[in-house]
């Protein structure tokens, strides 16, 4: 649970590079430009392994640099298992490509794969992903933590247009991203007036 009188929500997809991470970045714009963002503690997760420590996909990046909207994620995996998390990307550096992309746009990085905790089902107030893969896997690991008080949904479930999944745009192209995008912005905004 965040601090008295402060929210916490965390935006989950399959690799915490394309979808997640723009969620995260739109939604904490809005509560910047709302004056509010002291009040919240936002972040975002993997509900897989695969992309641990890389920075958020190029695409992400170019679409977001358009929007004028600032990003700065590493990806992480929370694993809510009753064994240990995976300790395969402990120290690795981030993907070789997504370096060169961020140097490409004059941002220099320096990435750690960093471990997650069972904390995040007990300390995030919401927990917001954006396919039904994405709700099974949460729900799944959700049964593997006694008392965790997250409320799991999806994040297109704030949507206006009612557009409820938000699909994975990792084969897709930059259209694919800006619809990810678009999507977000009108889910973050709903979600931000009715959580203000
Ligand atoms: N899986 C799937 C999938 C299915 C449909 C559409 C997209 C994806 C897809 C694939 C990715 N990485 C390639 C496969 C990774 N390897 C899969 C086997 C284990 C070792 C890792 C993604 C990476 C980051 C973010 C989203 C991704 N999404």
């Amino acid at each position: 649970m965040a601090a008295t009188g402060t929210k916490s929500v965390l935006f989950v997809c399959l690799g915490n590079i394309c979808r997640s991470p723009i969620a995260e970045a739109v939604f904490r714009k809005m509560a910047t430009d709302a004056g509010v963002v002291d009040k919240w503690r936002i972040d975002s997760a993997a509900t897989s392994t695969y992309e641990i420590g890389n920075p958020p996909d190029h695409r992400g990046q170019a679409c977001m640099k358009g929007h004028g909207v600032p990003m700065k994620h590493v990806a992480r995996q929370w694993v809510i298992d009753s064994g240990a998390t995976s300790d395969w990307n402990i120290d690795s550096s981030p993907d070789a490509r997504g370096l060169a992309c961020l140097r490409k746009h004059g941002i220099e990085t320096s990435h750690r794969a960093r471990q997650v905790t069972k904390d995040d089902f007990m300390s995030f107030d919401y927990i917001l992903c954006m396919d039904e893969n994405n709700l099974s896997e949460l729900n799944r690991k959700a049964k593997l933590v006694k008392n965790h008080h997250s409320k799991i949904e999806l994040l297109g479930s704030y949507d206006p247009q009612k557009q409820l999944i938000i699909e994975d745009p990792y084969y897709g192209c930059d259209k694919d991203f800006e619809k990810v995008y678009e999507q977000c912005v009108r889910c973050c905004k709903a979600f931000l007036e009715m959580n203000s």
